[in-house]
Parts: C-alpha cells; sequence; structure tokens
C-alpha cells in the first residue's frame, strides 16, 4: 500500500496553462436549521460556526445522523428558508455573501449519488461540462478533457459508456470519478463532496481522497467532504477536520495527531494500536447511551478548547472578493450542446428506436388489415362502412398519440436527474435544454407516424381525391404524435417519481378519449362537464381528420359523417387548437421544471 501511495500522491490536476483557481476561505457563523416535522420542530444543526480553509481538505465527520449532509447542504446554499425549514445565522466565502447563483461562480457541488447519462462515454461526459462551462477555443478544450482523463486516471475507460441499470458501464470507484471530474474541469476554488468514498473498497476511497488532496494543495483549492468511516490511511490525509455529533461541533482544528490529543486531554484515549476514526466514531454514535452521556463533556470541551480559536480563525480568514467565473455560452451554442448529446442517447438507444419502428410498421399493417378497402362514397356502401371509416381515423390518431406518449415516460423522467444537476452547476438553464430536447425528441415523433401513415393510408381505402389528402392526413397524425410528446414532457415534469409518472399520465388522459366526439355526440354532453371536450387532443385530431376525409370533390356518404359526428371546427381550426394545446402542455411542463429546478435549491 505504501508504494501504491507513493505512486498516487504527486497528482497534478490541472496543468499551469489554465487558469489558476483563486483562494476561498469558507466561513460560517452562528447556523441555526431548524425543520417542521409532524413532532414538531427539530433542530438539525444548533448554531455552529466554522471555517473550511483554502489550500486543504477539509473533513465534516460525525455518526450516522449527526448532520454532515445538511451542514455540507447549507454551505453550497442549497437549503433555503420556507414554511417548513428555517436556516440562520451567516455563510460566506472570503468573508463576502454568496447564494446559490453565485456559489457555481467559484465552486462545486458533487453529489452522493453520481447522476450521469447512462449511454455516454467517460471522455463525453467531460468534453460536455468542458464545452458549456470553460473558456477557450476547441482545441483547448479537447486539451483541458484529456488532462482530466489522465489526472483522474481514466484513460482506459474513456470511451466506455458510463452504464447503468440498463447499459453495462464503467465500475463504481470510475464512475465515482467521472463525477468528480466533471465537476473539476471547471476548475473551481472550491469543491464540495458528499459522501466521495460510500460504496468504494478501500483502496479507490484513498485514491479518490489523494487526489482530492492534490486538487486542494497543487491549486490552493478549498475541498471539502463528508465522510462516514475513513481508513486509518484516508484519516492522515486530513488537513482541517470538523467533527459533528447531534448538530454541534465537538472538533474543529488540524487533523491527524491534534484530533487524538484533543480528546485524550479529558480522558478519552485512542488505544495505540487502534484506527483513530474506528475509536473516535465509537465514542460519538448515538445508540450506545454511554456516548450520548459523555456528550456534555465533548461539547464543554469543544467550547472551552477550541471555539475561540475557530472564531479567531474566521475573523482572520481571507477578506475579499471570491472568483466571479461566469462562463456565458451563448442560448444558441446551449441548445446545440443539449441537441447533439440528444441525438447521441437517440443514437444509443438503437432498441428503443427499433421497437418504435417495428411498432410503427406493425400497427399501420394492423390497422390496414382489420379496415382494409373501406368501399368510397362512389362505390357500394353501407351506414357499417361509414362507422368503419370514423372507427379508424379515431383509433388511428390515439395509436400514433400513444406511441410517442410512452417511450417519452419511460426517458424523460429519468434524465431529470442529470437536468437538475447540470442546471445546478449552471452549465446551462432550463430553455435550452428545453429546446434542445424538443428538437431532436420531435423527429421520430415526425418519422414514425408518418410511415405508420405511408403504409395504413392507402391499405384502408382513405379519400384518394389528391395527393393534398393524404398529406393532410400525415400531417395532422405527425401533429397529434407531437401532442403526445408534449403530454410526456407534461407527466415527466410534474411528477418527482419515474413509476408514479409512468403509472399515472396515461390514466389521466384516458378520460379525455371520452371527450373526443366519437363515443358521444359532440353536442350530447352534459354542460356541467362538456368544457372538457375542449381540452381533448383527440377531439381536434378526430375532427381534423374527419373534415379532412369526408369532404370528396364528388359525391359524399349519405348521411355525411361531418354532419351526423357534429363536429364543427373546420379542419385548419381544429389544427390550430391542436398545436395550441401542444403549446399549453409544453409551457406548463417547462413551469414544472422550473419549479422543480427551485426546489432542488
Ligand atoms: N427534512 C428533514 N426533516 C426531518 N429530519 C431531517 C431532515 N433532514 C435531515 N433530517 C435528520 O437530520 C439528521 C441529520 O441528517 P444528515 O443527513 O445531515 O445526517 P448525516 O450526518 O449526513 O448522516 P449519514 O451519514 O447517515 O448520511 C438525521 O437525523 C436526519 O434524519
Amino acid at each position: 500500500m505504501s508504494q501504491i501511495k507513493r505512486k498516487l500522491s504527486p497528482i497534478i490536476l490541472l496543468e499551469n496553462q489554465f487558469e489558476i483557481a483563486k483562494k476561498v476561505d469558507i466561513t460560517f457563523k452562528d447556523i441555526k436549521y431548524t425543520v417542521k416535522t409532524s413532532k414538531g420542530p427539530k433542530q438539525l444543526l444548533k448554531g455552529v460556526s466554522g471555517i473550511c480553509k483554502s489550500g486543504k481538505i477539509n473533513a465534516i465527520l460525525g455518526s450516522s445522523g449527526a448532520g454532515k449532509t445538511t451542514l455540507l447542504n447549507v454551505l453550497c446554499q442549497r437549503v433555503a428558508n420556507t414554511k417548513n425549514q428555517n436556516l440562520e445565522g451567516q455563510i460566506l466565502a472570503n468573508s463576502q455573501h454568496y447564494n446559490n447563483h453565485t456559489f457555481s461562480n467559484f465552486a462545486a457541488y458533487v453529489m452522493q449519488d453520481d447522476v450521469l447519462l447512462e449511454t455516454m462515454t467517460v471522455k463525453e461526459c467531460f468534453q460536455f461540462a468542458a464545452n458549456l462551462k470553460t473558456k477557450g477555443n476547441a482545441e483547448e478544450k479537447n486539451q483541458r478533457v484529456d488532462q482530466m482523463i489522465r489526472n483522474l486516471k481514466l484513460e482506459k475507460c474513456q470511451n466506455t459508456f458510463v452504464g447503468g441499470l440498463f447499459v453495462k458501464g464503467i465500475s463504481g470507484g470510475e464512475r465515482k470519478r467521472t463525477s468528480i471530474g466533471y465537476e473539476l474541469i471547471s476548475n473551481p476554488s472550491c469543491i464540495f463532496l458528499d459522501e466521495p468514498t460510500s460504496g468504494l473498497d478501500s483502496f479507490t476511497a484513498y485514491s479518490i481522497i489523494s487526489l482530492l488532496k492534490a486538487y486542494a494543495v497543487e491549486n490552493n483549492n478549498t475541498v471539502v467532504f463528508t465522510i462516514h468511516q475513513p481508513s486509518g490511511d484516508i484519516w492522515n490525509m486530513f488537513d482541517n477536520v470538523l467533527m459533528l455529533v447531534n448538530g454541534q461541533f465537538i472538533y474543529q482544528g488540524k487533523g491527524g495527531m491534534n484530533v487524538v490529543n484533543h480528546f485524550s486531554s479529558f480522558g478519552f484515549t485512542c488505544p495505540i494500536h487502534s484506527n483513530p476514526a474506528d475509536y473516535l466514531m465509537s465514542i460519538m454514535h448515538g445508540e450506545s447511551e454511554v456516548n450520548t452521556n459523555n456528550y456534555p463533556k465533548y461539547y464543554e470541551q469543544y467550547n472551552l478548547q477550541l471555539k475561540s480559536k475557530i472564531s479567531s480563525e474566521i475573523e482572520t480568514s481571507q477578506k475579499g472578493d471570491f472568483p466571479h467565473r461566469v462562463i456565458h455560452t451563448s442560448l444558441a451554442y446551449q441548445i446545440q450542446q443539449i441537441a447533439l448529446r440528444q441525438v447521441r442517447i437517440l443514437k444509443r438507444n438503437p432498441i428503443l428506436l427499433r421497437a418504435r419502428l417495428g411498432q410503427s410498421i406493425v400497427i399501420a399493417l394492423f390497422i390496414g388489415l382489420i379496415y382494409f378497402d373501406i368501399p368510397k362514397p362512389t362505390e357500394h356502401y353501407t351506414i357499417r362502412d361509414i362507422t368503419d371509416k370514423n372507427g379508424v381515423l379515431f383509433f388511428f390518431s390515439i395509436s400514433m398519440f400513444m406511441m410517442t406518449l410512452n417511450p417519452c415516460m419511460l426517458t424523460f423522467p429519468s434524465q431529470k436527474q442529470v437536468f437538475l444537476r447540470e442546471e445546478n452547476s449552471k452549465l446551462y438553464s432550463v430553455f435550452p435544454y428545453f429546446v434542445g430536447r424538443l428538437i431532436v425528441d420531435i423527429i421520430p415523433s415526425i418519422v414514425f407516424p408518418f410511415i405508420s401513415s405511408c403504409i395504413a393510408y392507402w391499405m384502408i381505402g382513405l379519400n384518394n381525391d389528391n395527393a393534398g389528402k393524404f398529406f393532410f392526413f400525415a400531417f395532422v397524425v405527425i401533429l397529434q404524435s407531437i401532442v403526445g410528446l408534449g403530454i410526456g414532457y407534461l407527466g415527466g415534469s410534474a411528477f418527482s417519481d419515474a413509476k408514479l409518472a409512468i403509472a399515472v399520465t396515461p390514466l389521466m388522459i384516458m378520460p379525455f378519449m371520452l371527450f373526443a366526439g366519437f363515443y358521444k355526440n359532440a353536442k350530447d354532453y352534459a354542460s356541467w362537464i362538456g368544457w372538457i371536450q375542449y381540452l381533448s387532443p383527440f377531439k381536434y385530431a378526430f375532427n381534423a381528420l374527419v373534415h379532412n376525409e369526408y369532404t370528396y370533390d364528388g359525391p359524399t356518404y349519405n348521411p355525411n359523417p361531418i354532419v351526423l359526428l357534429d363536429l364543427d371546427l373546420s379542419k385548419w381550426e381544429a389544427v390550430a387548437c391542436l398545436a395550441g394545446i401542444f403549446g399549453i402542455a409544453i409551457i406548463i411542463s417547462f413551469i414544472f421544471l422550473s419549479l422543480v429546478k427551485k426546489k432542488v435549491q
């Protein structure tokens, strides 16, 4: 291990050709954080003050439930004052206030769960972050990406998919390093990490902490992370230790023997051959009554021996501005980058694409065979033929809608987590994300319904007066499919749980089918509920298709289905309403996504 250690220690994270980050000390004063629970208010942080120094790795330690993640989230300005939670105190960078927005100008946050797109390679992940978060031309950005891959020792897996539940990919340690590299690529002055070693073997955990140490030491950056149970090797690397018990500090200051000496000064001596971290955890955890009885002693000794020292360190910490490294990429560039990535994701899900192609062909053939060659008005027809034609027009528009809605419901919620993380890192905002995704997602919603229309239209024997009839039919079913996409976005952004979105959204839209004017005449709905029909995309699609089909150059059916069904809108009015529903769905999902974004902050 010691040989390995020597090999790992000289990691230089960023070459000098990239801008050197400015030193930032994070200080916080008298932080009190209270949440409302069903049993009344619960104070998670009880007036803590402290400092996380630049050029050092600052480890927040404590047993489970001590408040480590809470403190980290507070320092990252991810906790806001709401009616259910109250945050008091000052959080400062170089003695200046910062908020959630300015945080990303000098700092980055790596969450405990690695939220990455599974069909992107490691290199593509870094490239995406470099394109949107760093300065320079394409060559400089490529250099930065290659440098980061080398620094993080990810050369071997740089072209491997990140992977996930459905795609095989890189290992847990590589995944964690990819998550860290994703944020480090913009060379933030401060990096905050929640449990960067959780779930990793001891060597991988050690390599990650030594990499962070190099990042702190080489460029005078501030590294702050929470850690649960560090090994002895990792423990020895901590420069600054912040130890929490029940939302209060019991130690703060230099790591290593300084911590051990502090506790032994009031009778808690670490046995000679024990790992100090293990020993300290054993006297901290709250499950033993002996420990909880000792808590007042820990607090007392902290107040007696360390509190005033920390207060003076806070007062003498770095002053002045913190870096404002805002990289302004244009909206068009952000849209382009998101769209290009979306194309890749789409192309790398060939099963989904093939399934949709197969579905489009099979459904069209199936419908075509069932409703094969319905007699035209000039041929011998019966009332049944008219009913059949109405049925196929209605069913066709519904199937195109559902064929788009379902895949969208599958993919949108899972990608939402990635969006929230990237938006929080200020890679882009909601608008370019929406537009970039939409531009790409809309392509299958055009191609597949068109294929289905080409197959089914002629088999059924729909209106062949002129080519315009077919193209209008295809246009309406494509539009209906795009509305399905819009509703999919709406469901995907409204529900925080993907499974819930998939289960609930199709059920919620079912009733709208009843108001399409097919199962019941549009004029026959009771007035108290009839208004729902105006919200139904199925009504407008059916209306447009019926008008297109039953306006013949020559004689039409008798009775005329347009009159029989009481579908009053002209075909272009119906198209406009359909487009309006799509617009409304997109605007609402945009608002939902913006609200979710705010909630995360
Ligand atoms: N919104 C909340 N409402 C009620 N209790 C909460 C809330 N958030 C956190 N807690 C509680 O506050 C305490 C501290 O939580 P926190 O996640 O900060 O602990 P931690 O030290 O990071 O623990 P772990 O190592 O297990 O992640 C825990 O007891 C947790 O259950």
